[in-house]
Formats: structure tokens, sequence, C-alpha cells
């Protein structure tokens, strides 16, 4: 094998193609399963304590010079299934990012911390108790300082969602910046294509690096197949390195006596159900919530250019505690391709007319607190997402998406359409509850998009009932840990990323002393 030598630029990352041997035995204290927001955190916060650490992804490595800011080619390079993941009835588009770096390179760098209500909710039902907003502030304080997280400035928030603010003030709805990892941004909107510039402060361009200097070896391409143990703890991993055009290059075996499975919510319980392992409750790949959240776009009289600024510049949290309905609604630019997922456009003449607006039109995105009714697994060689909006999850909905059109409306917007697969357009404020009312749940019924898988391997203090411990520790397999958007309990209604970053700083602080 040929080690990747350190590159002139980017990050040293050894790909399919430098390895000529076919079958890698390697070693190291730790092995991390996935680079994204879980992986890469856990990667250097032990690699900095001295712990030799090898990081296997199964996305390709692509440099931030390599993005194209074309929506259509970014789904297809750095996306989970090109793009193409859905659930089990196809309704639901579930996009995770596929890449080292993981969904962090094509994420929209919204930043929460984990609402109150949430862990309150965790240290009740769940027995995490040592989960709380106060033991919780120093990793969310460690996190925001490393990525530059802070409130758009003003110049960050795009006209979009100017004139959402405008529209809240109106109506007397609490309205406030977003919150963003990036720095200096260059205000190009193409956040969910990755960030050419490299202001994001995504994985890519900040834990894996300093994971990296620390001395931590990065794979790209390598799909992990199994984890391995022997006399009931973790072992280390078999992974195959697969060539871009699918061709297995090699077979790789790591030893190693922590394990940590960070292949985000939908892979981290398929990973966990191949190697048969770390399932006593059953609730392996149970659970699974993602905020399946609409796009709701709107015409405005005036040019918009919702593609020009910022991705996202503020949010409504008029609604985020659970007495006022627990959801919230993001301003959300959007460039033509997103604009064509998002309503239904209708083909011909209906579909040009709907891009001929294209200039005029801006969109809200709605985030609910799911119920954790979804289930992933093994049918066959084939990964399922048996996911549908619960009945009760659908009056949220439609509060969501109610608030998301009055909103419009109040914007200035003469027509909201309304995500649904027959065509609705609200005109006015007597249009809202008729046609909002009148929607069913039914599957293919509303055009679903999930940005925030969680939950397959929950936390939980009751080996019965969880798959791992508050340390992110499978309660069967010592050593065998989970640091992913797997192990929230429930839904979390806002962006999960920051709550990633916590909990996987604090996981690999316990691993550490282990
Ligand atoms: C388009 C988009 C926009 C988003 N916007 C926001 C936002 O604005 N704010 C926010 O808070 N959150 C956002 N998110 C969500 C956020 O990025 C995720 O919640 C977070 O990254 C989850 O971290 P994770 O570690 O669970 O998984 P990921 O970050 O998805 O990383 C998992 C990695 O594991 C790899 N992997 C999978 N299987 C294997 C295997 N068998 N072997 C090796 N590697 C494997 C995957 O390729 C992937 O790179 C967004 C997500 C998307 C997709």
């Amino acid at each position: 094998m040929s080690m990747a030598s350190m590159p002139a630029s980017g990050l040293a990352v050894i790909q399919a193609s430098d390895i000529s041997e076919k079958n890698l035995s390697l070693s190291a204290d730790v092995v991390v399963v996935g680079s994204g927001a879980g992986g890469a955190v856990t990667a250097y916060e032990l690699a900095r304590r001295g712990k030799k650490v090898i990081v296997l992804e199964a996305g390709p490595y692509v440099p931030s010079q390599q993005f194209t800011e074309r929506f259509a080619d970014s789904l297809e390079t750095l996306y989970q299934d090109h793009g193409g993941q859905t659930n089990a009835s196809g309704d639901l588009l579930v996009l995770q990012g596929a890449c080292v770096g993981g969904s962090t390179v094509v994420n929209g760098c919204v930043c929460f911390r984990t609402p109150d209500f949430i862990l309150k909710d965790w240290q009740q039902r769940f027995g995490l108790t040592d989960l709380t907003s106060d033991t919780l502030a120093p990793y969310f304080e460690r996190v925001e300082k490393n990525l530059s997280i802070h409130d758009n400035a003003e110049y960050e928030i795009a006209r979009h969602g100017q004139l959402i603010r405008a529209g809240a003030n109106k109506l007397g709805w609490s309205v406030k910046p977003l919150r963003r990892n990036i720095r200096q941004c260059g205000l190009t909107g193409h956040c969910l294509s990755g960030c050419k510039s490299e202001r994001k402060q995504s994985m890519l361009v900040t834990y894996l690096p300093w994971a990296a200097a620390h001395g931590a070896r990065i794979y790209a391409d390598t799909r992990v197949e199994r984890v391995t143990t022997e006399q009931g703890r973790a072992s280390g991993v078999q992974a195959t390195v697969v060539a871009h055009d699918g061709t297995p290059v090699a077979s790789m075996t790591v030893k190693a006596s922590q394990v940590v499975v960070a292949a985000g919510a939908v892979q981290t319980p398929l990973l966990l159900q191949k190697s048969q392992i770390a399932n006593r409750s059953g609730q392996v790949g149970k659970n699974f919530a993602c905020h399946p959240s609409l796009y709701v776009p709107a015409r405005y009289p005036e040019p918009v250019h919702a593609w020009r600024g910022a991705l996202l510049g503020v949010y409504i949290d008029e609604f985020l505690s659970p007495e006022k309905g627990a959801f919230v609604i993001e301003d959300g630019g959007s460039g033509p391709v997103e604009m064509t997922m998002a309503a239904e456009p209708g083909t011909g003449k209906p579909f040009m007319d709907y891009m001929a607006n294209a200039k005029y039109l801006a969109g809200l995105v709605t985030l609910i607190h799911d119920h954790n009714v979804g289930t992933i697994h093994w049918d066959g060689e084939q990964k399922k997402i048996d996911y549908q909006l619960a009945d009760a999850d659908f009056p949220s909905m439609q509060r969501a998406l109610k608030a998301a059109a009055r909103l419009h409306l109040a914007s200035g917007a003469e027509e909201v359409y309304v995500p649904s697969s027959d065509r609705r357009v609200i005109r006015s404020e007597a249009d809202i509850d008729p046609m909002v009312d009148s929607l069913e749940n039914l599957p293919q019924h509303l055009r679903m998009v999930s940005y925030h898988p969680q939950g397959s391997c929950r936390m939980g203090s009751d080996p019965d009932t969880s798959v791992v411990n508050d340390k992110g520790e499978s309660h069967d397999v010592p050593g065998l840990y989970v640091a992913d958007a797997s192990l929230l309990p429930t839904s979390i209604v806002v962006n999960p990323q920051v709550t990633v970053y916590a909990l996987a700083t604090r996981i690999a602080e316990h691993m550490a002393k282990a």
C-alpha cells in the first residue's frame, strides 16, 4: 500500500486509489466508523488525548475545490444513494451526506443547543439524568467555540429572511436570527452542495484535519461490513475498500479495543444488525424519527431571488414549546433545483409557469417534533426505512403548514403553494383552514424531506429498553460505542448537529478514561 502523502492542500486521506494490497490488517486503540458529525468529533477528541485512531468512511473524499455549486451534481457525488434515499413508500426523501465529513459537508449550518424541554423529557422517560442543560453546557460551549457558531449578523439575513422577519413582526410572533457554524459567510447560498470556499465549519475542514494532525488516519471509500467481538468485548471491524466504479479493491481488518459506530441514524443500526450484536433490548433500528419537513414556497409581488445571500437567515420560535405545538419554521433560501423538488409544479405549462416565477419565490422550512415510529432494517440485502408520518403527528404537520402559510401572507406573498400531491394554492387567510384541514395523512399525499434522521439506537439507563447508555457505550458489548444521531431517544424539533457534536465530545471524554 502506498500511504497517501500529505497533500499540498486539503486533508491527508487514504483512498481506494492509494491501496495496492488485497488484504489490509491494521490496528489502533480506537476505530471510528463514519467521519460525519459524531465520528469526526470522537476521532479528534480521542486523538488529541494520545489515542491511536483510525477513521473509516464509506463515502469518497471530495476536496472542497471540487464542489460544483450545482445541487444536482452534489446529490450525485456527496449524498447517500446519490440523493435518492427514501422511506419504503417513497414519499419521504431521507437526505444524508456520504463523503468524508458526512452530512456536515452538505448541511445548512444551522446550530441549536438541545432544547431544555427535550432534555427534561429524556431525564424523565429514559433515565438520562446526567444530561441536563447545565451539565452539557461545557460541551456545547466547546463546539460552539471550535466551529465559530454565532448569531447571523444582519448582512447574513438575505432578502427572503428580511421579508419573513417583517411578516413575523406583523403577526407578533417571536422571530430570531439563526445561529450558524460559518466564518465570514460568502453569501453564495450553496451550503447544500458543500462550501467551496471552506467557510462552513464542517467536519471536513475542522475536526478531521485536527484529528489527522494528532495522528489519526482517515480512510475514504471504506465501508465497514461488520463489528467484531472477542469474548463478548468489541475487538474491531471488518471492512471493504471499494473503488469509485463500485469494484471492491481490498478487504480490511482493523483490531481495536474500542469501536465507535457513527455511521448515521440509518447505517448505524444496519451495521449492528448485520454484526448481530448489541441488540438484547430488541431496539436496534427501532424508534427512528426524522423531522419530516415541508418546504413551503410562496410567490411574492417583488423579486426575492431566493438563491441570493446566505441560505438560512431567521427562524420563528413562537411555537417551539410543547404547549404551543413544538414546531419551528425557518426561512430557507433555494436554488431552482430545490424549488422543483419542493412543491408540485406539475408538468408542461404549469411547470413552466411555476419556474418562470422562480425569482419571485421564497420558501419556509417546517420542522416538527415527530414521534419515533420508524424502523430501519434489512430486507434481504436491501436496507429498508419503514417510516410513515404517524397519525398523531399529522395535526402538528398541519399546524406548522398553516403557520407557514399565515407567515407568508403576512410577509406579503400573493400565493402559497401547499407541498401536496394535488395542487393547492392559498391566496388569502380564508383559504388556509379549508385547504390544510382537508389534507389527509395518506402515503404520497405530502412531499416530505428529512434532513435529520435520528433515534435508531437510542440511549437510556435501562438495558431492556435502550441500546447504549448516556456515555454511548453498548449495554451488551463493552468497548462498543455509538456516537451519532442514532443516540437521540426522541426527535428534538430543532436541527440536530450541535446535539451530536456535544454528545460525541462527552462520549470521547468518557472513552479516554475507560
Ligand atoms: C442536506 C442536509 C442539511 C442539513 N442541515 C442541517 C443544519 O442546518 N443544521 C443541523 O443541525 N443539521 C443539519 N443537517 C443534519 C446534520 O448534518 C446531521 O444531523 C449530522 O451530521 C448527523 O451526524 P451523524 O454523525 O449521525 O451522521 P453523518 O454526519 O451523516 O455521518 C455519517 C457518515 O458515516 C458514513 N457511513 C455510513 N455507513 C458507513 C459504513 N458502513 N462504513 C463507513 N462509513 C459509513 C456515511 O457515509 C457518512 O459520511 C442536515 C443534513 C442534511 C443531509
